[in-house]
């Protein structure tokens, strides 16, 4: 991988990354904030994964939630990719909730798009493997992340038990089967049969996951997609039937943007740092 940014922050470094993703077929670049504590002889930091939502790439999350202030006091590394494969032999499509910038964090099994969109497997397995051989890091491993993010956030913490000790959400699709963004996307990328949606659906793997790992999500009351696309009832309904912890914060007032996530990103990095230290 090719370092191609590199600019000192809060005592670290916020740089990006690209690299050939062998899962996506195509170069991809990724963001790392490296707080002070990883410039230590033989330092191991753990590491916070951000998913970003539709039409961002790795730049959202670290030019506008203020993360690094918070990284660099807890010692935890940010690692934020990109939200779908890239290049000119990627298909993409009119609209900005399918195709480039919004990968929807599943391995796609429809054409034209399973060649090149398998997001879940990049996020949940090449890119930290490539993170885990690359930087001063150990396996010890937490994911967050906003939307479209939120929702690969609690798929990839309720399908992999083990694999991250701590999960949160921003505002996240949280029933994605059942809301127009992801039914456009899931229809598209995994075809018309509804019962291989559910397998990045958070609220039908929750009743069934076999790890308890609580799950903390943000949402703010004032935004916009809260009765269309995001409904965080319906996970809060599933959660509380399967006997899986969840703590839904209401946030009046709040939209569904960066300016949301900047207000309350210092609360999920104490609470990722406090699982990842523990
Ligand atoms: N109204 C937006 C919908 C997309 C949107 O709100 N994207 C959110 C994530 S779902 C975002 O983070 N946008 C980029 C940003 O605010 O920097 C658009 O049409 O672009």
């Amino acid at each position: 991988m090719e370092r191609i940014e590199h600019r000192a922050c809060f005592g670290g470094w916020q740089d990006v990354y690209r690299h050939r993703s062998q899962v996506l077929g195509c170069t991809m670049d990724f963001a790392v904030y490296l707080p002070p504590q990883a410039d230590g002889p033989g330092a191991r930091l753990p590491v916070l994964y951000w998913l970003s939502g539709l039409t961002c790439n790795e730049q959202n999350f670290i030019t506008k939630a203020g993360a690094q202030r918070y990284a660099a006091e807890h010692g935890v590394i940010l690692v934020a990719p990109d939200t779908s494969p890239r290049g000119d032999d990627v298909p993409d499509a009119e609209g900005y909730d399918l195709g480039k910038g919004a990968g929807f964090y599943v391995n796609a099994t429809a054409q034209p798009w399973a060649r090149h969109y398998r997001m879940y497997d990049y996020v949940v397995h090449e890119l930290p493997a490539l993170v885990e051989a690359e930087l001063p890091v150990d396996d010890r491993r937490s994911i967050s992340g906003h939307s479209m993010g939120g929702h690969g956030a609690l798929v990839a913490a309720l399908r992999n038990p083990g694999r991250y000790r701590s999960v949160s959400a921003f505002s996240p699709i949280v029933a994605p089967t059942q809301v127009p963004w992801g039914e456009k996307a899931f229809g598209a990328y995994l075809g018309p049969d509804r019962e291989a949606w559910k397998a990045y659906d958070a609220t039908e793997l929750v009743k069934s996951a076999p790890e308890k790992l609580p799950l903390l999500i943000d949402q703010g009351g004032g935004d916009e997609f809260l009765d269309t696309q995001l409904r965080p009832q319906l996970l809060q309904a599933a959660a509380e039937a399967a006997g899986h912890p969840l703590t839904l914060r209401m946030r009046p007032g709040y939209d569904h943007s960066y300016y949301f996530i900047a207000s309350f990103v210092g609360e999920h990095l104490a609470h990722h740092a406090r699982a990842l230290q523990a």
